[in-house]
C-alpha cells in the first residue's frame, strides 16, 4: 500500500487545496484513500509523474461555502450555490458585464466553480499591485499544479524569459524569420490564381507551435509532426474544452500537465545531448550554443546550488510553451480575422509593414528596428485583442497577508482577487467609443504625447489594459509574442491577399 500524505495548502473562502506528497511512484494513481483528509473532503486528482520520483501533486480542491467579505454576490441567490456555478459557467461574460455596471468603482463577488472570486475595480489595481512582495500569490491563483513547479521554479522561468528570451529578441528575429519562411512553405494552403480558402483557427496553433516551438525547444523537435500533433491537440481541446479553460489561464496549465508525459520524453534526451556536448572535454570552444529557451533554462539551472533534474527543466518549459501556445495562436487568430473583415485598414498595415522589405535571407538590425516602430501594425493588434481578448478575466492573485486598500476596504488572507480586463476594456470612460472597432485608436493616442509611446504599445500593461495581466507577475512573454505575431502578419501582407470566407457545411 503506497503511502500517501495530504496537507492543507491554502483555505480560501471558496476551496481548499490539498497538497499530496507521493512517497511511492505510483502513490495517488489508485484512487486509495489519503491520511489526513477525514471523509468526503476531497476527490483524489490522479497524475503519474513517469519517472518513479518521490513527487508533490495537488489532488483536488473542495468549493467552501464561507463567505467573511461583506460584499455582494451577483450570482448567488440565497442559498443556490449550484444556480450560481451554472450561471458563471453559462453567461460568465453577462455577468461580468453586470457588475461591472453596478459596481465599476468599488468591489463585488461571483460565486465560481473554485469559490468566491472578488472582483475588483481597476481604480484600486495600482494601489493592490503596490503590496509588499508575498501578500500577494499569483501561482496559488493560477493553480500551476505544484507537481510541476514550485513557485521558486516559476519565478526562475519567468526570469529567464524576461532576461534571456526577451533580451535576445534581436537575435532571435532572423530564426523566427526561418520558422515563418518555413511555415508557409510547408503549412498554408498552395494558393493558384483563384482564391484558397484556410481556416485561420485551425492553423493557427500549427503555426504557433512550430514558429515559437523552435525558440522554446531548439530546431530538433519544433517541426516533428509528432510534436506539432501533441501540442495542437491540447489547443484543440481547449477550444472543445469550452468555458474552462477560456475563463483561466491557470486550467490551460493544468490541463497541459496530463498531456505533456510523451514530450517530456521527447525532450530529455535533447537536453542530456545538449549538457553532454557541452561537457565533453575541449568543448569549451566551438560548440554551437542553441539560441532557446532550453539553452538559457539549461545554463541558468547549472549555476544552481541545487541543480534540478532535466526532468522538472523539461516540465517547467512544456507547460509554459504549452500554455502560451494557445493564447499566441488565439491573439494571432483574431488579429487575422480583424485585418480581413476590414479591407482598408488592411492596405494601410500593408503600406507600413512593405517598408519593412523582409527578405528570405533573414532581417538586419534596421529591420528589427523598424519592427518595433510598425505603430499601425502594433495598434491594431492592441485594438484586436482589446475587443477580443485571450481571457476575459486577469490578475488572478490569492491575499496572503490581509491589507486595507485606500477605500478602507480589509481584504483578508485567502480573498480570491480578479480583474474584469474584458470588461475595463469596453469602458466608455477609458476608450472613445467604446464597443467601435478602430485599428488606429493606439497609433493616435502614441501620437499624440511622448509619455504615451509605451503606455499603448500592444505590450503595454496598465490598470486600463490588463490583457497581459499587471505588475510583478504580468505576461513576461508577450514581447516575444508580440514580435512573433507582427513578423507573421508582415509576410503574410506581403504575400497573400486576404478576405473572409464563409465555408459552407
Ligand atoms: C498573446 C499571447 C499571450 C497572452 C495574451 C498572455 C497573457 C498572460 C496573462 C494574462 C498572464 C497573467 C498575468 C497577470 O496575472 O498579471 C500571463 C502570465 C504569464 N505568461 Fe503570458 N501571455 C501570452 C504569451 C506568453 C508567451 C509567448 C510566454 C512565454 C514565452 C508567456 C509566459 C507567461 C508566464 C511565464 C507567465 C507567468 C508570469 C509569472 O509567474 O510571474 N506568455 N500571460
Amino acid at each position: 500500500m503506497p503511502i500517501v500524505l495530504a496537507q492543507p495548502v491554502s483555505n480560501l473562502h471558496g476551496a481548499v487545496i490539498y497538497v499530496v506528497a507521493c512517497l511511492e511512484a505510483d502513490a495517488a494513481n489508485d484512487g486509495s484513500r489519503v491520511a489526513g483528509l477525514a471523509d468526503g473532503e476531497v476527490a483524489l486528482r490522479r497524475r503519474s509523474v513517469g519517472n518513479g520520483d518521490p513527487r508533490l501533486g495537488v489532488i483536488g480542491r473542495v468549493p467552501g461555502l464561507s463567505n467573511p467579505l461583506n460584499l455582494p454576490v451577483l450570482d448567488l441567490d440565497g442559498n443556490d450555490y449550484q444556480g450560481a456555478e451554472r450561471a458563471y459557467r453559462q453567461n460568465l461574460r453577462g455577468l461580468l458585464h453586470e457588475g461591472y455596471q453596478k459596481y465599476k468603482h468599488g468591489f463585488h463577488q461571483l460565486f465560481s466553480p473554485i469559490g468566491f472570486l472578488v472582483i475588483a475595480s481597476a481604480d484600486h489595481i495600482q494601489e493592490i499591485s503596490q503590496v509588499p512582495e508575498g501578500a500577494l500569490d499569483f501561482q496559488g491563483a493560477t493553480q500551476i499544479p505544484r507537481c510541476l513547479m514550485t513557485s521558486r521554479m516559476i519565478s526562475d522561468y519567468t526570469h529567464t524569459i524576461l532576461t534571456d528570451l526577451t533580451r535576445q529578441l534581436g537575435n532571435l528575429l532572423p530564426i523566427i524569420h526561418e520558422e515563418i519562411e518555413y511555415c508557409f512553405q510547408n503549412e498554408l494552403p498552395a494558393c493558384e490564381a483563384n482564391w484558397t480558402p484556410g481556416n485561420i483557427q485551425k492553423l493557427a496553433p500549427r503555426l504557433i507551435a512550430i514558429i515559437m516551438g523552435r525558440v522554446f525547444v531548439g530546431p530538433g523537435l519544433n517541426r516533428k509532426e509528432e510534436w506539432i500533433n501533441n501540442v495542437t491537440q491540447f489547443v484543440d481541446d481547449v477550444f472543445a474544452g469550452g468555458w474552462k479553460i477560456k475563463e483561466y489561464l491557470h486550467f490551460a496549465r493544468r490541463f497541459a500537465a496530463r498531456f505533456l508525459i510523451p514530450e517530456i520524453r521527447q525532450l530529455v534526451p535533447i537536453m542530456r545531448e545538449r549538457l553532454a556536448s557541452l561537457n565533453a572535454p575541449g568543448s569549451s570552444e566551438g560548440v554551437e550554443l542553441h539560441l532557446d529557451l532550453l539553452q538559457w533554462l539549461l545554463a541558468n539551472n547549472a549555476t544552481l546550488p541545487q541543480p534540478r533534474s532535466l526532468e522538472n527543466l523539461a516540465e517547467l518549459a512544456l507547460v509554459a510553451f504549452v500554455g502560451s501556445t494557445h493564447t499566441a495562436a488565439t491573439t494571432l487568430t483574431n488579429v487575422l480575422l480583424d485585418l480581413a473583415a476590414r479591407p482598408a485598414d488592411l492596405e494601410v498595415v500593408r503600406k507600413e509593414v512593405s517598408q519593412m522589405n523582409l527578405k528570405a535571407t533573414g532581417l538586419n538590425l534596421k529591420q528589427s528596428f523598424y519592427i518595433n516602430q510598425t505603430s499601425k501594425l502594433d495598434s491594431f493588434m492592441k485594438e484586436s485583442q482589446r475587443l477580443n481578448p485571450a481571457f476575459l478575466m486577469t490578475f488572478s492573485r490569492i491575499v496572503r497577508k490581509p491589507f486595507i486598500l485606500s477605500n478602507g476596504l480589509t481584504l483578508p488572507s485567502g480573498t480570491h482577487l480578479i480583474v474584469p480586463a474584458c470588461m475595463i476594456s469596453l469602458d466608455p470612460e477609458i476608450y472613445e467609443d467604446p464597443e467601435e472597432f478602430k485599428g488606429f485608436r493606439f497609433a493616435e493616442l502614441r501620437a499624440e504625447k511622448p509619455e504615451n509611446m509605451r503606455k499603448y504599445q500592444f505590450t503595454g500593461t496598465s490598470p486600463t489594459a490588463m490583457h497581459f495581466g499587471y505588475g510583478r507577475n504580468g505576461c513576461p512573454g508577450r514581447f516575444f509574442a508580440g514580435t512573433t505575431i507582427k513578423l507573421f502578419v508582415a509576410h503574410l501582407l506581403v504575400k497573400y491577399d486576404i478576405k473572409l470566407f464563409r465555408f459552407r457545411q
